[in-house]
């Protein structure tokens, strides 16, 4: 069963120049157990995205529109068996579906506290500063695993702060040391280590890697899949850099704009792209194979998300760009599907946003061309 839904999730961010729409009727899902990546330029929503599931959000961010479903109940309103209550989904009040799941975005502030840490947690963009400089890092996991889980002793939560650290590949000794005395690396790996210590069922990583160097960025990455194996946890990876998605996730969504472009598996994403947005960022970006190739970047810059006009967000910089791409932003068609035809995705399988998706072949092919992607 998913372990989480995004039904056509809105979220925007009020401004005096107006609403800034930075994330627009997106859709997927998240598998329990797996890698899922959200790929895409600086500024097109990954990071709302990230923080709308534990409302997060700044200030002036508000869920506009749909649902975030987690395949988990609070306490609250689940019977002795951990199922949720007759009474609970029968109650338009209480925002809990009839299949066991229940909406994130819908619950207040003491509700979401108990999904926070306990069953989903978030390493933040810059997480390597989250660490508090004036208590020893193994100090700070203990008391993340007591937080949530009161009943255990200093002496196993100790411990288990200690394996923890081990895990991810941080000497245990380096418990009693401060966050200052670790590397970047190290750093970055206590924080997963302390997003793990209460067994979560899904971890946000916001940008893992992006302030380490490559050599660094190998060692974090194999922490994270490590980390996610012994604990089956899923993960949802937020970066711009296409490269590490590749070599770490199961599925990957590309976007742009506020919007999902594309989404299928890490095959369907590096293989056969289908949209115009996903192949331009995969000939900007060093592959792991090719050594020599010739990198191209996307002229032009993403748009400003102010109340954008109802055209698709990729029209400016798109060199296949037709005359239905100024009517509307194209909905979601599913890929394998099409035979010379558009038919929309009912399923999470691979989709691509472009209204010539059936064109898919050729324009696969003109984008590996440098002329391709001159200025227009
Ligand atoms: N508090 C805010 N108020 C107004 N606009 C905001 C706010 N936070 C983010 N935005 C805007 O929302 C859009 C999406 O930003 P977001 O940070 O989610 O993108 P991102 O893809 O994660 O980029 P980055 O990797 O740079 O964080 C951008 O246009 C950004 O300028």
């Amino acid at each position: 069963m998913t372990l989480l839904e995004f039904n056509d999730l809105s979220v925007r961010y009020s401004t005096d120049d107006g609403a800034v729409h930075a994330v627009e009727d997106v859709n997927f899902t998240v598998e329990p157990g797996e890698t899922f990546g959200l790929v895409g330029e600086s500024g097109c929503g990954k990071t709302t995205l990230g923080k709308s599931i534990l409302q997060l959000l700044d200030r002036n961010g508000y869920v506009e529109s749909g649902e975030i479903w987690l395949d988990w109940v609070l306490p609250k309103w689940t019977d002795e068996g951990g199922e949720p209550t007759n009474e609970a989904i029968a109650d338009d009040s209480i925002p809990v579906r009839q299949d066991g799941k229940m909406n994130l975005a819908a619950l207040d502030e003491t509700e979401i506290r108990q999904v926070r840490w306990n069953t989903i947690s978030l390493i933040p963009q810059s997480a390597m500063n989250a660490l508090n400089p004036v208590y020893k890092v193994g100090d700070q996991i203990t008391e993340a695993i007591q937080l949530h889980e009161p009943e255990t002793t200093d002496e196993e939560a100790r411990e288990r702060a200690m394996q923890l650290l081990e895990s991810v590949g941080v000497e245990p000794e380096r418990a009693d040391d401060y966050a200052h005395e670790f590397s970047g690396g190290m750093r970055q790996r206590a924080i997963i280590a302390m997003a793990m210590a209460c067994d979560p069922d899904l971890v946000i990583a916001d940008e893992p890697t992006t302030a380490l160097d490559v050599i660094i960025q190998d060692r974090v990455l194999d922490a994270i899949r490590d980390m996610q194996e012994e604990f089956d946890a899923a993960m949802l990876i937020i970066s711009h850099d296409i490269s590490v998605m590749a070599e770490t996730c199961d599925r990957i969504g590309v976007m742009y704009g506020g919007r999902l472009m594309e989404s299928g598996t890490t095959h369907d994403i590096f293989e056969n792209a289908a949209n115009p947005y996903t192949l331009g960022l995969e000939n900007s970006f060093p592959t792991i194979t090719a050594e020599n190739e010739q990198l191209l970047s996307i002229p032009g810059t993403p748009p400003q998300l102010v109340d954008p006009p109802d055209e698709c967000r990729f029209i400016d910089r798109c060199p296949f760009a037709v005359d239905a791409c100024e009517k509307s932003h194209p909905p979601m068609f599913d890929v394998e599907s099409q035979q010379g035809e558009l038919s929309q995705a009912t399923t999470d399988g691979h989709r691509s946003a472009c209204h010539r998706v059936d064109e898919i072949e050729e324009l696969r092919n003109r984008a590996t061309e440098d002329e391709t992607w001159q200025e227009r």
